[in-house]
């Protein structure tokens, strides 16, 4: 099983580009980032070339977290700002080499307006990621963290991804948030796995390192492999006591256990 280490959560004291170093250092196979945009993207590009990690994705701005925004994709009267986080997001992704861009959905009222608002910028989203050659992620986010949370279940994940029909539009499958408002993570990552366009983990609750909590990592990511998946899994979560380094104990021992 391959790992990839999320930079926007681990290795926080670093500016970013040496998180990817760190990420090297410590036996990660990829990277992952949230909101890489104010670092010049040379220097991610450099970074990148020079420890030979692939870039697995980016996120598209949330808006004005200050005032609650947690992206912006499906909030109707914001369309003009979530097509701009997407080209943003594309074109640094892209000059990044990033594999995915995620789109973050924003909180609504569920309605359709909201739906129907979601759609079209992930249908911009999908039209600008093919001329890069990348994918869209689609994330189901628990709504106990972010309450109102337009993508909270994997099945809306999927009933949006069918009614767009575009090829490059997957589903991020985080199993924090999964857990959290579901459960059944195997069954429903087997029903699912050709719409999965990525894997994220972290201990439930307390979104600590992999290696505690209500979720076996060793069992559920040797069913994952069994179902047939390869690409790495994002190491998602925030370091129990502040120090990724210090937390790292949990990779070598999971790592072996499913090789
Ligand atoms: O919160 C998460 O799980 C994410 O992956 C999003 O990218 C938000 O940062
Ligand atoms: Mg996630």
């Amino acid at each position: 099983m391959l790992f990839s280490a999320n930079i926007g959560f681990l290795y926080t004291d670093l500016p970013l580009p040496d998180r990817i170093r760190a990420a090297k250092r410590a036996g990660f196979d990829a990277v992952e980032c949230h909101f890489p945009y104010d670092v010049p993207v040379a220097e991610m590009r450099a970074a990148l070339d020079e420890t030979g990690l692939p870039m697995l994705g980016l996120n598209t701005v949330p808006g004005n977290p200050a005032a609650g925004d947690f992206g912006l994709a499906a909030l109707p009267d914001r369309a003009e700002e979530a097509a701009a986080a997407v080209r943003q997001a594309v074109e640094y992704g892209a000059a990044m080499g990033a594999a995915n861009v995620h789109v973050m959905a924003g909180r609504t009222d569920g309605g359709a307006a909201a739906e129907q608002a979601y759609r079209a910028t992930l249908g911009l989203a999908c039209d600008l990621a093919a001329e890069k050659g990348m994918t869209v992620l689609i994330e189901p986010i628990n709504r106990r963290d972010v309450a109102g949370y337009h993508l909270a279940h994997v099945e809306q994940a999927a009933e949006t991804i069918a009614a767009l029909g575009r090829d490059n539009l997957r589903i991020m499958f985080d199993c924090y948030h999964t857990q959290i408002m579901q459960g059944d993570l195997i069954r429903r990552f087997q029903t699912h796995l050709p719409l999965v366009g990525h894997v994220q983990i972290a201990a439930v609750p307390d979104r600590g390192e992999p290696d505690g909590g209500e979720i076996c990592f060793e069992r559920l990511l040797a069913a994952f492999a069994t179902a047939g998946w390869k690409a790495p899994v994002g190491a998602e979560y925030k370091p129990r006591g502040g120090d990724t380094e210090v937390g790292l104990g949990w990779l070598a021992p999971l790592r072996a256990a499913l090789t």
